[in-house]
């Protein structure tokens, strides 16, 4: 686990770093690197209405096109069935070598729908919680646990320069650790399907066991599990079910509606290594991207029956202790 004393944040002091997004995460990634000295420019595409957000913020803003040709670090951080086609239409073409290119989620690296070219530095940082609550705790002096993984090490600093970003949006004041890009994307996914759904705690336990026997680092396993489901507990709490789903993302939304009525009905492990291997094997990818590609029609038609359970049941289990998220922490 790396702290605050093992990072240094010079690889990227003089680095221009493009946020491409302001959403859930990219708001807090922008505004937390902004704090810590660090130079940001937010990417956004036309007609954006993320734009009087990130300028009333005080972060300056620019087109993708823009933020990519000047950036020296791009980190996209729009929703993962966004990505591809932004990639090939927006940073692609301004992806000069020696330039970074960064996720907060691996998704569309590991599944093989975003190929970078081999002379840029590819890697990812992805703080386990909701973007609401890593602004949150920073501006509160703290910072949220987060992974990272390099991809590509073009200019065999990668591993310094995501290290130092990690640092920038606050990761190293709780912990960062190493991972890679498969084991990220398999035991995000497997997290956001497993237990945010019910959030019980007998689901944490059987969740945690099911990454730990599959291989997976008992850290991350935590991290996925119960550290996780505390912090969106907190935020279903605080600002009910809307505002718990407007601060995660499509991906981890889809994958509760899609996978949390299996495990619902049958809590068991076997259950949850199937969803494991549904997400190993590509499976689940397949099903989000598809839903995606036709607008979401599945996810809107779970969305009501899960609010009712995920309110009912993880209203009863479960409180956290984090603090709460104001109401206009979640106007972003
Ligand atoms: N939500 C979370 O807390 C977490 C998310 N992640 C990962 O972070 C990444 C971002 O997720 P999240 O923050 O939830 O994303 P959001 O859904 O919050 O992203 C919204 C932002 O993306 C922009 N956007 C949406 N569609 C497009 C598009 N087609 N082209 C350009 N810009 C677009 C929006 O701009 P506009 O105003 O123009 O619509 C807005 O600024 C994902 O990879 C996710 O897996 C990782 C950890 C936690
Ligand atoms: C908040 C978080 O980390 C999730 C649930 O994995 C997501 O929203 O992607």
């Amino acid at each position: 686990m790396y702290y605050d004393r093992d990072v240094s944040l010079s690889p990227i002091e003089d680095k221009l770093i493009a946020i491409i997004g302001y959403g859930s995460q990219a708001h807090a990634h922008a505004q937390n690197l902004r704090d810590s000295g660090l130079n940001v420019v937010v990417g956004l595409r036309e007609g954006s209405s993320s734009r009087p957000k990130a300028e009333q913020a005080g972060l300056r803003v620019a087109s993708i096109e823009d933020a990519v040709k000047e950036a020296d670090v791009i980190m996209l951080l729009i929703p993962d069935e966004t990505q591809p086609q932004v990639y090939e239409e927006s940073i692609a073409p301004n992806l000069t070598a020696g330039k970074a290119l960064a996720f907060g989620h691996g998704f569309n690296i590991h599944f093989g729908r975003i190929k970078p070219p081999a002379d840029v530095d590819v890697f990812l940082v992805a703080p386990k919680g909701p973007g609401h609550m890593l602004r949150r705790v920073y501006v509160d002096g703290a910072g949220m646990p987060s992974i990272f993984a390099v991809g590509q090490d073009a200019s065999g600093s990668a591993r310094d320069i995501a290290l130092a970003y990690a640092r920038g949006i606050g990761g190293t004041r709780a912990g960062v650790l190493e991972t890679s890009f498969k084991e990220e994307t398999e035991t995000d996914l497997f997290g956001e399907q497993s237990v945010l759904c019910g959030g019980v705690t007998h689901l944490i336990q059987a969740g945690f066991e099911t990454l730990v026997e599959a291989g997976y680092q008992p850290e991350i396993a935590y991290f996925e599990t119960l550290h996780e489901v505390k912090l969106i507990v907190d935020l279903i709490y605080e600002k009910g079910f809307e505002g718990m789903r407007h601060s995660i993302s499509n991906t981890a939304e889809y994958g509760d509606y899609v996978t949390g009525p299996r495990i619902i009905t049958d809590e068991t492990k076997a259950t949850m290594k199937d969803v494991l291997g549904d997400i190993q094997s590509g499976k689940f990818a397949q099903s989000f991207i598809q839903d995606a590609e036709s607008g979401f029609p599945y996810m809107q038609e779970q969305r009501g029956k899960m609010r009712d359970h995920t309110l009912e049941v993880v209203g009863k289990e479960l409180r956290g202790k984090m603090p709460f998220i104001s109401k206009q922490e979640l106007e972003v």
